[in-house]
Order: structure tokens, then sequence, then C-alpha cells
């Protein structure tokens, strides 16, 4: 390709063309300044085949240049539009050759021909728009002169349409393009503003789902509270009410309708004064009241929807709202305040009536002074009336010893069951006689005054007979002298002053001896009047300080303080017992009681009251067991023998368990015939390793202890055994005799245990025959006298034993169910000798004949004693003349025997 540089060409234009109209069409093709394009450069290409040039060019013509769209064989893009050649055939619109450019004027001078690439021929065809306007050309070159034949011409010409038809439909192209863009454009835009429009929209409902959210929340918020208002207002107790200054009900509560009965049409239809009857003028007044004055208050009856009336108390206030004026206000039902004003009315009523006729005195003192007192009081004060007391002092009615401790102020130091305060005191009453009193008190207001209201019981007989009872609970009812709880109370006191003072006291146990003989044989009666009469010369003895007292039976005891025991030997005891013992005269008899007297003294004996008590009580009985109707002294040797009673008892407990007693057997002795008819069964006691105990040492404890009554009851069973044993081994039939004490006879179920008993050995009743001692029977007489009664209907024998020591009288011995009588060995023991004893036993003999009874002697020891019995009695004896007790096996040889022996 030719090189060569831009050439500056002269700028020309044309009258016919419309330059800037040129221009500004070349510009809306927006061709300038492209790059290269495929189809232009194979239409220059073309060209320059065609024309067989090796330069073919698109040139388009602006204001300042040439510029080639496409090229072939040039390798400058552009020259200035003074330096071409084609606005020659540009603005002739004709397709112009020049066939040797230094000949033409025209192109000559162009530096293009003058200079490289030295151009010498030329050949442009316009390219003209659809309009008309002339573009540039599509021309070829050559660095020579030449023609070119009409189909080059004509080719060239069509090439350049060709050009023109491709820069349509570039135009064409970049205008669709533009559209297109704009249409994109638009369309983004469009999208633009439809998110715009969304996200607004999402915006706008968002805003508005919130304020609808809350705007909900405050419609519920304002339902809320509209309800909580309503709900308040309805659960009110009471009516309530807005209304207009004409009448016109604005709001009203459930209780319209809940109580008084009316539906909210009628409320609406309603106007205040339309719920009264009677008291609409008041309800009136009321509300004009509270309209002008702000607010106001009526009681009123309002009726309710069912015609029923009810006393409510209503009040009402002024309000203002939008600068308007209602009443708001609300009627409460006073009804059970009525009923509680009326029954607080009535029971003033009622207590003004019990007040007043209450047998109790009842005062309202207010500053020290009575201001009301009832008929109660006037009775307890003696007083006319009871008018008569008001407005005197209180203490005008309090004795005088009792007027600086009465409590005027009614804080009473104590409180009754009821727990109100209360005290004693004494008053006076008006006639001068005076009266215990329980005064119970309690404040009042009265007139909005401090009062108190004292209510007084009179309590003088109660005080006296709570004196008499304290009196009685220490003093023995028959002698009027301290009982042993007084007298405890008493020796406690002594013998802390003696403990103080370090000084001495005795305590003196006086026990009247055999006084139960008085009471037998005289009467209970003559028995009390002796121990009255006893005790008051006692008392006659006695210092005031010391004290008698008496325990019970024919038991005094003396509590002396500050005596010597030689002082209480010599002097106190000696005077008592003379006084004691001078002799009473009670109705036709003349009786000298004696005593047998027991000492304690403090400290020496015990240091306290019960030690000393019993150890006098010991010494007491000590004197009895050494004769009676003396006194003793404690000693320390009373405390062993009571020891060795306490040992005694408790191996006599078990001394049944270990097999340690055994029954002996005194023979029976038919005088007339001297056989043996009977045996007497005997206890023994062989304890253990120790030597026998005698009948009379441990008896007596026996019976004491209540040991006697299995004691006893073993006798009875081992004679039953020995007597069916004996028979079994063919030895005569004889009846066994057993001992009964009083324990055993009175013991409740002894007949039970007899019957078993009977039962169980199966031993004929009639062999089995029960001693009961004379004075056991006379302790409980008719008792005894059933209970024999029932022991024959058992089948058994019965005797009385010791018969003449008991004082039974005749008529009690016709009563007795017995079989026989036992001559006491103390009628025995002088015969033939004494003649009293003689006659006794002679007499016994005949009465037991008379009577149908056996009689057996006792204690027989000499044959002259054997000897006057088989004369006058002829009966039965039994004594050491005959035989000792035996053990059962020597008794079984005499009886095989037959006979004793008569020594
Ligand atoms: N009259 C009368 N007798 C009473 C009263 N209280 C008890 N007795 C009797 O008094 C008696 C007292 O019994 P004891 O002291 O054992 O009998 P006792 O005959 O004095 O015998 P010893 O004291 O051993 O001499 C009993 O018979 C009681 O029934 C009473 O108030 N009045």
């Amino acid at each position: 390709m030719a090189r060569t540089e831009a050439v500056d060409c002269s700028t020309d234009t044309h009258p016919s063309i419309d330059e800037p109209g040129r221009l500004a069409a070349l510009r809306q093709y927006r061709i300038l300044d492209t790059d290269p394009e495929i189809e232009f450069d194979d239409l220059t290409r073309l060209a320059s085949a065609l024309c067989g040039t090796p330069i073919a060019l698109i040139s388009l013509l602006d204001e300042n240049r040439y510029w080639f769209k496409s090229r072939v064989g040039l390798d400058i893009c552009q020259v200035p539009r003074g330096g071409g050649f084609c606005i020659h055939a540009l603005f002739s619109r004709e397709l112009m050759v020049v066939e040797d450019a230094e000949q033409d004027p025209r192109m000559k001078t162009s530096p293009l021909v003058t200079r490289p690439p030295h151009v010498r021929f030329y050949a442009g065809a316009p390219l003209i728009t659809s309009d008309g306007v002339p573009l540039g050309t599509l021309c070829v070159l050559d660095y020579a002169p030449r023609a070119l034949t009409p189909e080059q011409r004509d080719g060239l010409r069509r090439l350049a349409r060709h050009v023109m038809v491709l820069f349509e439909l570039r135009k064409n192209n970049d205008a669709l393009r533009q559209a297109v863009a704009e249409r994109d454009q638009a369309e983004w835009e469009l999208r633009q503003i439809r998110q715009n429009l969304e996200q607004r929209v999402t915006e706008r409902s968002t805003e508005l789902l919130e304020a609808n959210e809350h705007l909900r929340r405050e419609a519920a918020e304002r339902e809320r509270e509209k309800n909580l208002l309503d709900e308040l207002l309805d659960s009110l107790p009471g009516a309530f009410y807005v209304f207009d200054d004409h009448g016109h009900f604005l709001r009203w509560n459930r209780h319209f309708f809940n109580v008084l009965g009316y539906s909210d049409e009628e409320m609406a239809d309603r106007h205040p004064p339309d719920f009264f009857a009677g008291d609409k003028p008041a309800v009136a007044a009321a509300i004009a009241k509270a309209f002008m004055e702000g607010e106001a208050e009526v009681v009123a009856h309002i009726i309710k929807r069912n015609g029923e009336s009810l006393p409510y108390l209503f009040n009402g206030h002024r309000i203002e709202i939008d600068g308007k004026t209602y009443l708001c206000g609300m009627g409460v039902d006073i009804s059970s305040q009525k009923r509680a004003e009326q029954r607080t009315a009535e029971a003033e009523q009622r207590y003004r009536m019990v007040a007043q006729l209450s047998p109790t005195a009842i005062f309202v003192i207010r500053d020290g002074r009575c201001v009301f007192a009832n008929q109660g009081a006037a009775r307890l004060l003696r007083s006319g009336s009871a008018s008569e007391l008001v407005g005197r002092a209180l203490l005008d009615f309090l004795h005088p010893q009792c007027r600086d401790a009465f409590p005027v102020d009614a804080v009473f130091p104590e409180r009754d069951w009821h727990g109100s305060p209360r005290t004693e005191t004494r008053m006076l009453a008006l006639d001068g006689s005076e009266l215990d009193v329980e005064v119970a008190s309690a404040p009042l207001r009265l007139n909005d005054v401090d009062a108190h209201i004292m209510v007084a019981h009179d309590i003088t007989d109660s005080k006296r007979h709570q004196a008499q009872l304290q009196y009685q609970a220490h003093h023995d009812a028959l002698t009027g002298l301290p009982n042993r709880a007084l007298l405890i109370d008493r020796l406690e006191a002594m013998l802390a002053r003696c403990e103080r003072h370090g000084s001495q006291a005795h305590v003196i146990f006086f026990d009247l001896d055999n006084f139960k003989l008085i009471n037998d044989s005289l009467g209970h009666h003559v028995g009390d009047e002796l121990l009255k009469l006893v005790g008051s010369r006692m008392q006659e003895c006695m210092r005031r300080e010391d004290t008698l007292a008496r325990l019970g039976g024919d038991e005094f005891v003396v509590a002396v303080a500050d005596k010597t025991d030689r002082e209480i030997a010599q002097f106190l005891l000696p005077r008592m017992i003379a006084a004691i013992g001078q002799p009473y005269l009670l109705g036709d008899k003349e009786i000298h009681p004696v005593c047998s007297i027991g000492i304690s003294s403090y400290p020496a004996d015990g240091e306290d009251v019960t030690t000393l008590l019993k150890r006098a009580d010991m010494a007491m009985y000590r004197a009895k067991e050494t004769g009676r109707n003396r006194f003793q002294f404690f000693t320390e040797d009373m405390n062993r023998k009571i020891d060795e009673r306490l040992r005694l008892q408790s191996r006599l407990q078990r001394a049944l368990q270990r097999g340690e007693f055994i029954v002996h057997y005194q023979p029976k002795v038919d005088l007339p015939s001297g056989r043996i008819c009977g045996a007497e069964a005997l206890l023994r006691w062989h304890p253990l390793g120790e030597e026998a105990v005698p009948p009379s040492k441990f008896i007596g404890l026996a019976e004491e202890t209540g040991l006697i009554v299995p004691i006893g009851d073993w006798v009875m069973r081992a004679a039953c055994a020995q007597s069916k044993e004996w028979e079994a081994h063919g030895l005569p039939a004889i009846s066994i005799a057993v001992n009964c004490s009083p324990r055993q006879l009175l013991d409740p179920d002894f007949i039970e245990r007899m019957h078993a008993l009977l039962e169980e050995t199966d031993i004929d009743p009639g062999r089995l025959e029960i001693e009961v001692t004379e004075g056991t029977i006379m302790q409980h007489p008719e008792e005894a006298i059933a209970i024999l009664a029932r022991m024959k209907e058992l089948g058994l024998k019965l005797s009385v034993d010791d018969f003449g020591t008991g004082y039974s009288s005749l008529s009690y011995l016709k009563r007795f169910p017995i079989d026989r009588l036992k001559i006491d060995q103390s009628f025995v023991r002088d015969l033939p000798d004494d003649r009293d004893d003689a006659a006794i036993v002679e007499a016994v003999a005949s009465l037991a004949r008379s009577l149908g009874l056996r009689v057996t002697a006792e204690g027989v020891e000499t044959a002259a004693q054997a000897e006057f019995l088989r004369q006058h009695c002829n009966d039965e004896a039994q004594g050491y003349y005959f035989s000792k007790p035996l053990p059962a096996a020597d008794f079984a040889a005499l009886l095989r025997a037959g006979a004793v022996a008569m020594h």
C-alpha cells in the first residue's frame, strides 16, 4: 500500500448544498471515527478490483476532513478537507472521473498529486442519501493516468449505492439499537419505577399494617379500659349513675339490673325521679342542690322493678364534660344498716331492761361516782330505790378496810372465767350490813367520757360456805379437831420452826385400848360420844401452840414443840393419861378408857413429818404389844423388829411355791369309846434349811397380808387329799377339821373355790369340817351367817372354834347353821377344880345338847380333865392328853390302831 502524509486542501462549498444540513445528516449516520467494518471493506475491495486501481476508498466529508470509513491501498485514514478531490464528485452528485490529475486544474495542485502517493487517476461515485444529501464518495485512485470503462463506471456507481444501502442499514440498525437500547432503558427505568413502586407499596403497607396494629391495639386497650371501667362500675356496691341536667341517663351500672331489676332499655327511657314514690320531692331537691352547689346527699326509698322499695343513701356530684354539666353519683342499699340500727336500738332497749331487771347488781361509775344503778344494785345495798344510789361516790359503798385496795379505776388484778377483770371486796350496805362481793368491771364510753360498768355479785353465803368447806377439809367432823391434813401442815410448820431454833418436837400417838368392844357392846353412838369427850379432855391438857388431831377411829395425835423427852414422860403424858382415864358416864354406863401411846421425837427419830408419824405409830403398837395402857418411846429396836417382820413376810410369800408347808393332824377322841373319831388339820412351816416357824409367829402375819387365803386353800386341798388317801388305804372313815380364817371366809370367791375343791378331790363333803372362830363370825355376823349357810348347802360340816371367847349372843348362836361347838381351852385348862370353868363347860354342853349340836373340848391335857369331860359332856375331846398333832404317817398308824392310849 502506498504511504502518504495528510495533504492540506482548500475548503470548498457549493451553493446548492446546505452544508450544515449535510453535516447534520452525516452525523445522523454516526459513522465518523468508527472502527473498520468488513461489509464496507468488502465493497471497497470490490471497487478496487472492479476498477483495477490500487487504491479504493469510502471517503466521508465533514467540516474539516475526509475521513475514510474503508480504504484499500492507502494507510492514512483521513485527509484535510482542502486536500482531496471528492468534493467535486460530491457536490456534482455525479460520478466524476479524472483520468490524469496532473492535467486537471481542480486537482493538479492537490498534495495527493504533488506529493506521494502522487495520485494521477481518480474516479469517485457520490454517496447520496435517499433524501439527496451527498455524504462522501466511493472512489478509486491510481498512480497512473487511466480511464474507466462504462461497466466500471456503472459498477462503481452501483457499489456506491450499496455503500449507501449499508449506510442506511447501519443507520437503521443504529436506530434500531438505539430504539432497543431506549426500550431497554425504558424497561429498566420501568422496572426501577416498578421496584420503587413495589418498595413504596411494601413500605406503605408495612406502615399501614403497623398503623393498623397500633390502631387495633389502641382500640383493644380502649375496649379493655372500657370493660375495666364497666366492671369497676358494675362491681361498685351500689347503683352508679350519670345523668345530664335534663335527667337523661348517660351511664349506669349493672346494679340497676342485678339488684333493682331495670333493663338497659328501661334505664334509657327513665329519669331519676321515676325511681321514687313518696321520696320524689326529697330526691328532686337533692338533685337540684347537687347541680347548684356541686354535691348533695339524700336517703330515699328506691322502687325496684318488682315494686319493692329499699332504703338507699344517694350522693351526687356535679361534673363537667365537654362544657356540659352532669350529675354523677351512687346509691347504696342501707337496709342492713337500717336493720342494724333498728337491732341496736332494740338491743339497747333490751339491755336497758335486762340491766334494770337483772337480779345482779349493776353500776355505771364515772369519775368515781355512780351514774347508773339497777334494781339489783338497790337490793344488794339494801336501798329503797336505785335512784337513791345515783350520784353517790363508789367509795361510800365500800367497807373502810377495802377502800384503799379497791381499784376504782376498774383495773382489776384477776380475771374471771370469761376473761373479764374481777376482784373480791367487801361492801357496806346502806343499812350498815357488810357484804362479801365479787366485782367484775369493764371500761365504757358514756357520752364521750370514760366510765366503767361494774357488776357486783353477793358472795357472802358462798364465802361462808367456802370457809366451811375449808374448815371441813381440815377438821374431823366428829370431834372438830384438826384432821390428818391439817396436822401434817402444822407439823411441817412446827418442824421448820424447831429447825430454825434448834429445838425439839414430839409426835405422840394415842390409840384407845379395846375401843371396838365399847362400840360393839354399847353401840356406835356411845363410841362417838366417848371419842368426843376424849378429844376435849386431851385438848384441855394442851397449850395453844400445840396441836391435837384425830386421825380417824380411836387414834389421836398430839404435836408438841420445845419440850424434852423427860418433860413429856413426866409431866405431859401422865396429865393426859389421867385426863383420858377419868371415868365417863355415858347413859347408865361408866367407862374407864385407857390408851396405848407411842412417841417419836424430832430430830432424833426423824426429820420429816412422815417418818415421825410412822415411828410414833410403831411405838404405839409396841405399847399395845407389851401390855397396853402404857406409853412407849420409839427405839431403833422397833425398826429392827419391823425389818424382821418384813423379812418374814417375804419368806412366807415364797414358802408356798417352795413346798415348805406341811399339815399335822391332831386326833379328836370320842370320849365314851376312846376311839379316834376325827382329826384337826394344823399347818406347820419348815423353811428350807431353817428351823420350823411356830404358827403363832406367822399365822397372824399371813392373815394381815392376805397370804392366808392361798395358804388356807392349800391346807384345805392337802386335808382333802389326805382323807382320800387314808380312805384308799382302808383306814377308818373319820372327818377332818380345817381352820378357816376371817380373810378366807369373807373372800368373795371362797364358796366357789370350796365347790371346785370338793369336785376336784371327790371327797365326801360330810367328812370335811370347817372350823370358824366365834370372833370371826361375830366380826360381821350377818355376812358370816349367809356364807355358813352356803357352806352348809355344799354338805360341809361346820363348827365354832374357841367358843366362849367371842361374846356371841344366844340369839345369834341359834341362827348359826353349825354342827359343833368347840369349847375353848381356856375353860378346860383349870378343870375340874375351877368351879366357874366347870360350870361354863357344863352349861355349854347342855346348851349344845338343847340346840342339837355336838361338842368338842379343846386343850385336854390331863386324865382328870378327860374324866370330867367324859362325865359332863361325854362327847369329843382333843388335846395333848390324847395326842399331839402328828405327821400324816404317824397319824395313820394311830388311826390304824383305832384308839389312843389313855394315860
Ligand atoms: N364409834 C366410832 N367408832 C369408830 C369410828 N371410827 C372407827 N371406829 C371403830 O374404832 C375401832 C378402832 O379399831 P382398833 O383400834 O383396831 O380397835 P381396838 O378395839 O381399839 O383395838 P386395839 O387398838 O388393838 O386395842 C374399830 O372398831 C372401828 O370400827 C368412829 O368414828 N366412831
